[in-house]
């Protein structure tokens, strides 16, 4: 058994799920890999500011190193890359922040950040996408692109079930298609890499029932399903029929024109909630041409991950791109990034992402006087062209700042 490495920080009390979040929380934290190093104590600062600020004192985050990544295998030694007591400590202590963390392409490690999202359950990934006056886009109108994403975090082809090429076992898998499953289509099957992609109706439906939820909660127009549905009919065809389904079953959503598109009023506002769908490539160049029609966006694992850093190039670039990963417990707040290697220990990347991740954990907890201020602030700075590289190369008049720099201009402007 590992020896302990996490220390609980003296005066903090831990969240109970059900419970009120006591005025001393104990929040755990892992640094991340790459940039994580520049990024993480900013957040951290910025956050404490905030909170210091909204309450007079009264409140306090307190602060607990937990461990994951090439950290871990440095606090823990060896292969430790996501130890036990660390996802203990997220189970446990329900609300935590964590910076991106790396996966080697081809071989090597899977990927820490979806094993911690399948092996806590984080079903809904929720990224928010929206504009700050003043960022550099891309786009004329970056105002008219206001989406929320409900990205599956648990299924679809990164359940990881995969065999390498001319391996034993995809040899193994390929015979069974070909002699038991009648498959004739596989073009070059000695060389072929096999990939699996489950996708469920109960994981489609705890998925989709929370996207439409956001949307009555927060009064918003539509709800988007996203897939490919047309050549991957079972998975994401089942992932939009499922979605339809459950619309009209526990919302009782009524088909428009004889369907597949429906609507229902929302019970709060009376005002209409469409549920409409659109195919994945097409989605792709819809948002960019016109981005007022989606709102609030439902769909899988893979489509959520790109649709997420294109999202959210239209309003100025992942540094600014924050995320949560939800389970009906637990929450863990990441932002859409990684971890940017080439900037790691430069103090020069866009903290923003990891920031507004916080921002939503704030609220997420009720802490909003102190999220709103994270808010004011960070639209401040902006205002003022006090920005970091990925902004100050696209702005004209703009002054460059280090990532530290940017995070104690937000703290100036609360
Ligand atoms: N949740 C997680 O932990 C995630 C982890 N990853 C992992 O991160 C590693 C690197 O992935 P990669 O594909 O390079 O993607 P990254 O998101 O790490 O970086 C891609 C580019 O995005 C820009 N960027 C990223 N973060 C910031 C920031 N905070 N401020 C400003 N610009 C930023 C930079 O653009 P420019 O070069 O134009 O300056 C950077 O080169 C991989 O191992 C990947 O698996 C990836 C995504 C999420
Ligand atoms: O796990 C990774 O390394 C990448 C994850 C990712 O791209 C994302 O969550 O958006
Ligand atoms: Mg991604």
């Amino acid at each position: 058994m590992s020896t302990s490495h996490i220390q609980v920080p003296q005066g903090g009390q831990k969240i109970i799920a059900g419970q009120a979040i006591p005025n001393n929380p104990i929040i755990p934290f892992i640094e991340g890999d790459g940039i994580g190093i520049d990024i993480t104590p900013v957040m951290k600062k910025v956050v404490d500011a905030a909170v210091k600020k909204a309450y007079a004192g009264q409140k306090q985050i307190h602060w607990m190193e937990i461990y994951a990544g090439e950290k871990s295998t440095r606090v823990y030694g060896g292969d430790v890359w996501l130890p036990e007591e660390t996802m203990a400590a997220l189970r446990d202590y329900v609300i935590s922040i964590k910076g991106p963390m790396t996966t080697p392409v081809g071989g090597g490690i899977r990927s820490l950040n979806v094993a911690l999202r399948q092996e806590l359950d984080l079903y809904t990934c929720l990224r928010p996408v929206r504009y700050f006056t003043g960022v550099p886009s891309p786009l004329k109108r970056p105002d008219l692109t206001d989406m929320v994403i409900f990205r599956e975090n648990t299924e679809d082809i990164y359940a990881g079930i995969e065999w390498e090429a001319e391996s034993d076992s995809a040899k193994k898998i390929i015979a069974f298609l070909q002699n038991e499953m009648g498959v004739k289509k596989i073009r070059f099957p000695e060389t072929s890499g096999i990939g699996i992609k489950p996708v469920s109706r109960q994981g489609t439906e705890r998925l989709v029932r929370k996207a439409i939820q956001y949307a009555i909660d927060n009064g918003k127009p539509s709800v988007t399903i996203v897939h490919k549905g047309n050549i991957m009919k079972y998975t994401e065809g089942g992932f939009r029929d499922w979605a339809y389904a459950l619309a009209q079953k526990e919302f009782g959503a009524k088909p428009i024109d004889g369907g597949p598109w429906c609507s229902f009023k929302n019970p709060k506002t009376g005002g209409d909630i469409i549920v409409k769908d659109a195919i994945a490539d097409a989605f792709l160049q819809q948002i960019l041409l016109r981005p007022a029609e989606y709102s609030v966006i439902a769909t899988l694992n893979l489509n959520g991950d790109y649709v997420s850093d294109a999202l959210a190039a239209q309003v100025g670039g992942i540094g600014i791109a924050p995320g949560a990963n939800l389970s009906d417990a637990v929450a863990m707040f990441e932002a859409t990034h990684g971890t940017a290697p080439k900037y790691a220990g430069q103090d020069k990347v866009n903290p923003g992402s990891l920031i507004l991740s916080a921002e939503m954990m704030l609220r997420h907890m009720g802490w909003t006087e102190a999220a709103d201020l994270i808010i004011k602030s960070m639209e401040a700075a902006i205002g003022d062209k006090v920005v970091t590289y990925d902004f100050a190369r696209q702005m004209e008049g703009a002054q460059e700042v280090s990532c530290s720099a940017f995070g104690d201009a937000m703290i100036a402007r609360m």
